[in-house]
């Protein structure tokens, strides 16, 4: 290393913009690594600065606070203190904060100063800053801070041009380190609104209309009672909106597929392309309507601002039942898939709250679970309507989101009262001003969901789907043979060992059948439930089908078993890999698994017996 490199740290809130900034620095030429013995991420990266000085650049993870004591959190802190074994103190800092929410990053901004190390401010995402009308004093901001204080816009090119130049000069000198104690603390929190009165000017119309919607939103009670509302309707749209495109693009399937098969000699190819092709394949892809429909609203209220607002007025909730806020994002993403759901987890300080999280976040109802729900649904559930005004199908669908997020609850406390350190952590978040959603944002997010989607589709779902189709069609039934052709071949052998498990919770040899694919992806349970039913000869349509075929009672226990049955591989693996522990895989395993065996053996005997 030249005796001119200037190393340079990047420290800031999560999400304050450090990872753009360092991406339009370095131009993302980067090395990652992971800190010795734990998975925080270490990235690296250089660049040469117009005096022709390499300057080197460190990422490092978002902070909320250096009081809080997750790893990531420990680390920065380390690392910019110049304490953190094997890494040589930076001769710089630059600590970024969003502009827009000065309020929140204010406050680990003085925090880094006190660590008596030469540190610049980024004022980060001033486009957005400047659109929303807030106006910052920035000479006054720097003599008030004493630290030297420029604008970037990280995400624009050239935006990062001041920053370049500060850091390219003459090295700020250090403020005298400051001791951290419980007065200092409570001493911030002074000193922001202190820097804040006398640097930003807010507009009044957005900090108003913020306030007014907030007092409703954030209320105790009311709040509460809005989310409630909000997600019961958006389950509700789900169904009204979606099914219909649903039941459509069934029927264009169901018709492709009779008229493929009328193109083609009978035989085994035949029945690929209708039974397993058309069959399954259509039945999953016609639920990609109600997964758009879904996300579609998730997406709007998070765009809207209002999702961050669930959170924090979660919180208490989530501290009395062990968790803390924080779990809130993670376990949200989880509604899309368990898998970004537990890496996010990484944001929490305490391991035992982050363990917790990411043993119940598969309790939380993935996307993949979506056609399933759908299909039992639609073929068991009356289109009745509730109240005269709610349709029954999607209060079935709510209550089956709701059992999974209260078996969550349930889980949590348990864990809570079983683990001897009981502290809590309580939510330090920051709350966006409301907007209107961007149509084009909220488009590319659907189209990205849509993606994933189809991917799976043409993917791990194809692939499972050919499988099952194998295994119900082969070997052919014995020459002579009187029952229907599927009985004889490896899928009913192997649907029939199963059963015995499952025939207590009221599952016959398909369904048994079918939960072995649905362990590598959800949706895969229908495509194979419909290649079964179609290549055993039933039924046209796959919800006919399962109506003729299983009883309601059975149809309820699989709807359960859905929403608490150990998941798919993957989000084993993930478990795995982010634990580290193949004892927590075993734990979440069998802890669902027993949960909810449980819970269908209940709903089976319960719904046969008052049937
Ligand atoms: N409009 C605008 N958006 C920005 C700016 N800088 C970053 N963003 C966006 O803000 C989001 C977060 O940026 P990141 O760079 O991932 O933030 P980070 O600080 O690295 O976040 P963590 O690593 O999670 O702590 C991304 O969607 C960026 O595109 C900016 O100057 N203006
Ligand atoms: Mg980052």
């Amino acid at each position: 290393m030249s005796a001119s490199t200037l190393k340079i740290a990047l420290v800031g809130n999560p999400n304050c913009g450090k990872t753009a900034l360092f991406n339009q620095l370095t131009g993302g030429r980067q090395k990652v690594a992971n800190y010795a013995g734990v998975t925080v991420e270490r990235k690296e990266g250089r660049f040469t600065a117009p005096s022709g000085r390499v300057l080197q650049l460190l990422d490092l993870p978002g902070t909320y606070s250096f009081e809080a004591n997750s790893p990531d959190e420990q680390i920065t802190r380390d690392v910019c203190a110049g304490n953190y074994p094997g890494e040589a103190p930076p001769d710089l800092i630059v600590c970024v904060a969003d502009a827009t929410n000065l309020r929140l990053h204010l406050r680990f901004v003085l925090e880094v100063k006190r660590l008596g190390r030469p540190v610049v401010l980024a004022l980060n995402m001033m486009d957005t800053a400047r659109q929303r009308g807030i106006v910052i004093d920035v000479p006054q901001l720097q003599e008030r801070l004493g630290l030297p204080v420029v604008e970037t816009i990280a995400v624009k090119r050239g935006g990062a041009r001041a920053l370049i130049e500060r850091v390219d000069g003459e090295v700020p000198a250090a403020a005298p380190a400051q001791t951290d104690d419980a007065a200092s603390r409570a001493d911030l929190h002074a000193q922001v609104r202190e820097l804040l009165a006398a640097t930003v000017t807010m507009p009044r119309a957005t900090a108003v209309i913020d306030d007014a919607l907030d007092r409703w939103t954030l209320h105790s009670v009311f709040g509460l009672m809005i989310l409630a509302v909000v997600m019961f309707l958006v389950f509700q749209a789900v169904y009204s909106i979606g099914k219909p495109m649903t039941d459509l693009i069934g029927d264009g399937f169901g018709w492709m597929g009779e008229h493929a098969a009328a193109l083609m000699p009978a035989g085994p190819l035949q029945s690929l392309v209708t039974d397993g092709l058309f069959g399954g394949i259509g039945t999953v892809l016609g639920f990609l309507p109600e997964i758009l429909v879904l996300f579609l609203f998730i997406i709007v209220l998070e765009e809207s601002g209002y999702l961050p607002r669930a959170a924090f007025l979660l919180d208490r909730l989530m501290l009395s039942v062990g968790l803390t806020g924080r779990s809130f994002i993670p376990l949200l993403s989880s509604f899309a898939c368990a898998i970004p759901g537990i890496m996010g987890t990484r944001s929490i300080q305490d391991p035992r709250d982050r363990l917790a999280t990411i043993l119940i976040a598969p309790l939380m109802t993935c996307s993949a679970r979506l056609p399933v729900y759908a299909l039992l649904i639609g073929a068991f559930i009356p289109t009745r309507r509730v109240l005269g005004v709610f349709n029954l199908q999607g209060v079935v669908l709510f209550a089956l989101y709701l059992a999974g997020i209260l078996g969550a609850m349930a889980v949590g406390w348990v864990m809570k009262h079983i683990r001897r350190d009981k502290s809590e952590h309580a939510l330090l978040m920051e709350l966006p001003s409301y907007r209107l959603p961007k149509v084009r944002d909220v488009a590319i997010g659907l189209y990205e969901r849509g993606a994933i989607f189809m991917k799976r589709l043409t993917g791990v779902i194809l692939g499972l789907t050919i499988l099952m189709w194998f295994i119900s069609t082969f070997p052919s039934p014995p020459a002579g043979a009187t029952g229907p052709a599927i009985e004889y071949s490896f899928a009913g052998y192997i649907g029939r060992a199963l059963q015995y498990v499952f025939a207590p919770i009221g599952f016959n040899w398909q369904i048994s059948l079918a939960l072995i694919p649905a362990f590598a992806a959800r949706e895969t349970a229908v495509a194979a439930l419909a290649t079964v039913y179609l290549v055993g000869g039933e039924a046209s349509g796959l919800g006919q089908a399962l109506a003729g075929q299983i009883s309601l009672a059975s149809a309820l226990s699989l709807l359960v078993w859905f929403a608490y049955a150990p998941q798919c591989m993957s989000t084993l693996a993930v478990i795995r890999r982010e634990t580290d522990s193949w004892r927590n895989v075993a734990i979440s395993f069998g802890y669902m698994f027993v949960l909810a065996y449980a819970a269908s053996f209940v709903v089976y005997q319960v719904a046969s017996a008052l049937a």
